[in-house]
């Protein structure tokens, strides 16, 4: 008989113990101003945030981390994440999501990716709700120590001399794309996809993230303000929140460039409000979010209709879904379930997937893939990263820009390439403007 081979250490053998503390902050001060300066320990990829309207979390320094490829990097970081979560020392004086032990992550679109999950937990953490602010120490060390009040850090650089190029999909190839998609929807093999484009910017100098995430702050209110592992953005799209038993995802699709004249703006959600090619993407993307998120509630509520969403640069079909955890699904079980929503993939979502393989000449990276936090509960908040941009590992002076739009048969190519711009621009703003 042969002998069956050895199993795998299990990943808690591996996963270290660390400790942490959490203790209540006194401050009033921005928590993007507590992100320090790259130095030599703090290289600028180590910076995490997650930040709406003042309330979130941001982090620095690295305690621990894991990466992971292909179709398993979910379940593969849920595992390394329940092991460190089992392993941990805790001593939490504030007690709410998100204080405690906390992982940040990021994770690539595609199975296929070149690009890897990453799961970092940041060794100081500083976040805030409705208005209590804490702060949290994580160490490798046996004993808990005192912890040292953060301190704001100086104003970052403004990048410099920024130029931009095409990445690897320029405008004119992503007419084509959005041409050759509408084909195959109209030929019957699926109702949508959605094809990105990227674009290159470079400074003269390494881009500091802290600048670009405080301008995104200052300008999208709306919006969730992220960075993990040099993957910067502002994304309006919730994937999916577990907060204390409640599950709340915001599913936007549908879209429509504003004007910069309040007037015609108010006018344009009207019509995007009554527009049958909008709302036929927009409910794809809620159904695949209401299918996903069935067999983890027990109670949901998607709204009959969905409102306008407002951002600086565009406005959006919106529907906030709410729904009753039944079970103990972690927030990154949800994210891996929902992924990749119709939002970001297409109707139905092999198909659209595979098309995406085949037309968009790219490797997406962390773009539209799920970005956030998790504490050791499995509360957390998973976005999609989108607005965004990933720096490039080997040249801190360059970043890579995304932007996507969802193709169904009545798509024109010039509208989406005028979109896909529209999508750009809170990205192309932050590195350009002072
Ligand atoms: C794909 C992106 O956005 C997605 C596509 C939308 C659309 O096509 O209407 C709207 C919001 C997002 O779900 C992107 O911003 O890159």
């Amino acid at each position: 008989m042969s002998s069956l081979p050895a199993p795998e250490a299990p990943a808690a053998a591996t996963a270290p113990a660390v400790v942490v503390r959490t203790v209540p902050l006194d401050s009033e001060e921005s928590l993007l101003a507590y992100l320090p300066a790259a130095g030599a320990d703090g290289q600028p990829e180590t910076l995490v945030s997650w930040v709406r309207r003042g309330d979130g979390l941001v982090g620095w320094g690295t305690a621990l981390e894991f990466s992971a490829m292909g179709a398993d990097r979910f379940r593969a970081a849920e595992a390394w994440w329940r092991s460190v979560a089992s392993r941990a020392v805790v001593r939490d004086e504030v007690g709410v999501p998100g204080t405690g032990l906390v992982c940040f992550g990021s994770f690539p679109f595609a199975d296929d990716s070149s690009d890897s999950a990453r799961l970092v937990v940041p060794s100081t953490i500083v976040g805030r709700r409705d208005g209590q602010t804490w702060l949290t120490s994580v160490t490798l060390e046996p004993q808990l120590r005192p912890l040292e009040a953060p301190t704001v850090a100086s104003d970052p650089p403004s990048p410099v001399g920024v130029t931009f190029a095409d990445g690897s999909v320029s405008p004119s190839d992503y007419a084509h794309a959005v041409a050759e998609a509408v084909q195959r929807i109209s030929s019957g093999r699926l109702d949508k996809v959605v094809l990105a484009r990227d674009l290159i910017a470079t400074a003269r100098e390494p881009i500091d993230p802290r600048w670009v995430l405080r301008r995104l702050a200052e300008r999208y209110e709306n919006t969730w303000v992220f960075a993990v592992a040099g993957l910067l953005g502002a994304t309006p799209e919730l994937l999916v929140r577990r907060d204390q038993g409640l599950i709340t995802s915001r599913v936007l699709a549908g879209t429509i460039r504003r004007t910069g004249d309040d007037e015609a703006d108010l006018a344009l959600a009207a019509s995007l409000a009554r527009s049958s090619k909008d709302l036929e993407e927009h409910e794809y993307a809620v159904r695949s979010v209401a299918e996903a998120l069935a067999p983890h509630s027990s109670s949901m509520n998607v709204p009959e209709a969905p409102f306008v969403l407002h951002l600086p640069n565009v406005m959006h079909l919106a529907t906030d879904v709410a729904a009753v955890s039944a079970d103990d699904a972690s927030s990154l079980t949800l994210a891996a379930s929902l992924h990749p929503s119709a939002a970001v993939g297409g109707t139905p979502t092999a198909e659209a997937v595979a098309l995406i393989g085949e037309l968009e000449h790219m490797d997406r990276g962390r773009y539209a893939g799920p970005v956030g936090w998790m504490d050791a509960r499995g509360d957390g908040a998973w976005g999609i990263a989108l607005r965004s941009g990933a720096i490039l590992p080997d040249d801190p002076t360059s970043i890579r820009l995304y932007a996507g739009c969802g193709i169904v048969a009545g798509s024109d190519p010039e509208s989406e390439v005028a979109e896909s711009n529209a999508k750009l621009i809170p990205m192309r703003d932050a590195l350009t403007s002072s």
